[in-house]
């Protein structure tokens, strides 16, 4: 089958964008990873499809896949290029936007500065809970939070921040982003037994009360230039944590994100959202 896509970046995590307005492509899990294979098909972090209206009150349904082909709850930076697509493509002409996905509404805003600024509602909690627990585990108190060892292959145990942004993501504080083991310690952080779902795994550097750099290894996709749930969970762990203010840049490698979270309601996430060019792909049919 031959498809049509649109080729997107947000601060360097990149997209294939499919339109599954007017029909669904049906593609299987194989189809998904080939065309993020970036030897086989176009290349990308993840796949986002564009679909119509769910129901009342909500514009569209967003659905991601990750570069692995499975599913997923949230994606904070294809949240921003989603509401460029639907905008440039002329499938609204609305500015704010409510958008349905597996974890909830979310509210981007095109604003007149060509950036994005997308509710992406308030960050829970209670995942950090339930296997602890069961495991009779007790937290470590750092700044008046809880975060929780994580026992790693070779005797290594690390404090994680365990919370949601509609995706599950674990925290750690790491004195320098640059020197953080992420490529080696990431993968199994994502498949640790105390994640059934697997996680993305964050590094956050504080700076200074408003200013961090991170580096995020993504479940099902690997070390990203960045992640916009978790520069989002990575605020909202500093804060609790009191080593961050309400308002913070978070520099990742493929460039700035603005986090703004008032410690009750919902995360605000600001940041560019970019088509790099469309194409066509010839893809074999499903078996
Ligand atoms: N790149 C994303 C997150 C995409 C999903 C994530 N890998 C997961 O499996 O939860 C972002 O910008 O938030």
């Amino acid at each position: 089958m031959r498809i049509r896509f649109t080729k997107m970046q947000g601060a360097g995590n990149d997209f294939v964008v499919l339109d599954e307005t007017r029909g669904r492509l049906g593609l299987t899990p194989a189809q998904y990873r080939l065309i993020a294979d970036r030897h086989f098909g176009v290349g990308a972090d993840q796949i986002l499809t564009v679909r119509p209206s769910p129901g009342a009150g909500i514009d569209f349904e967003y659905v991601i896949h990750n570069a692995d082909g499975g599913e997923v709850e949230q994606c904070g930076n294809g949240a921003r290029c989603f509401a460029r697509y639907v905008r440039d493509k002329g499938l609204t002409d609305r500015d704010v936007v409510r958008v349905r996905t597996l974890s909830g509404v979310i509210e981007p805003r095109l604003n007149a500065d060509g950036r994005v600024t997308v509710d992406m509602g308030p960050p829970v909690f209670e995942l950090a809970q339930v296997p602890f627990d069961a495991r009779g585990i007790e937290p470590a108190m750092e700044g008046g939070w809880e975060t929780w060892p994580l026992a790693l292959a070779g005797g290594t145990t690390v404090q994680v921040a365990v919370l949601s942004m509609g995706n599950p993501h674990a925290v750690q504080l790491v004195d320098d982003v640059d020197a953080a083991p992420v490529r080696e310690q990431g993968p199994q952080v994502e498949h640790h037994a105390r994640f059934p779902r697997r996680v993305n795994a964050g590094y956050l550097q504080v700076q200074d009360c408003s200013h961090a750099r991170l580096r995020v290894w993504e479940r099902g996709a690997g070390e990203t230039l960045a992640c916009g749930t978790g520069a989002c969970a990575a605020v909202v762990a500093g804060i609790r944590l009191g080593r961050l203010d309400a308002r913070v840049d978070v520099q990742t490698h493929g460039g700035v994100l603005t986090i703004e979270w008032d410690g009750r309601g919902p995360v605000f996430m600001t940041g560019p959202a970019v088509t790099v060019f469309e194409g066509e792909l010839e893809i074999p049919d499903a078996p």
